[in-house]
């Protein structure tokens, strides 16, 4: 499993960008999503990402944003890349891409092989995707559950561009995870958690170390 790059996502605190950066995080994910327990205003997310060292990825995650919600988030927040997970259409990608001149990484939820071509469909506007579980019906948060999907569904498939897995992750499933996807990036939120929004660097730590 060398070199699994991993990113830690909902990260709420300058402490937590430092565990994560510490422990070998390639990239850290900041939420914009007022409904989420880990949604950052403005003023709190440039912080920490001025806190983040430099070669951390810093990541801004949004849904379904207007261009009025992402001009103000990228003025105020020094960012690397942006994060789309809604229901962004690949015409939408490309036009955030060429918008703000960041490398956009939308997020595909998956439950089962009919949720597979979209995933080469966002690819053909995206630098990245992020192979997500896909959310149960209903519920608040579009991302950052908790859950995983059946990773035989992507098992020995090959994407045209860089991607990465998320869902459920934990220091503990990681590696079969990687073994059935291939992944060779993932991306966690609630499995380096002590309660929604709350991150452990503890549980960093142990993600990260199973990591490599
Ligand atoms: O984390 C959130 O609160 C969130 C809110 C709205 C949209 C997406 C969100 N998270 C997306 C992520 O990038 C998560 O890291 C990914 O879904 C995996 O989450 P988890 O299963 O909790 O590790």
């Amino acid at each position: 499993m060398a070199g699994v790059r991993v990113k830690i996502c909902g990260l709420r605190t300058e402490s937590d960008v430092k565990a994560a950066a510490s422990s070998g995080a390639a990239y850290v994910g900041l939420v914009f999503f007022p409904k989420s327990p880990r949604h950052l205003e403005l003023a709190q997310a440039q912080r920490l990402a001025l806190a983040a060292p430099p070669g951390i990825a810093k990541v801004g995650l949004t849904v379904d944003a207007s261009d009025e919600t992402l001009d103000a988030i990228v003025e105020a927040v020094p960012l690397d890349m942006l994060q789309l997970h809604g229901g962004e259409s690949p015409e939408r990608v490309a036009a955030v891409r060429a918008r703000y001149g960041l490398p956009v990484m939308k997020a595909v939820g998956v439950a089962d092989e009919g949720d597979l071509p979209q995933i080469l469909e966002q690819s053909l506007a995206a630098d990245q995707i992020l192979i997500d579980a896909k959310p149960p019906r209903g519920a608040a948060l579009p991302g950052g559950n908790g859950l995983s999907f059946d990773w035989r569904l992507i098992s020995g498939r090959h994407w045209i561009r860089p991607w990465m897995l998320a869902g459920g992750l934990t220091s503990e499933n990681l590696a079969e995870a990687v073994r059935r996807t291939g992944a060779s990036q993932v991306d966690v939120s609630s499995g380096v958690e002590s309660a929604p929004g709350v991150k452990d660097p503890a549980r960093i730590a142990a993600f990260l170390k199973a990591a490599r």
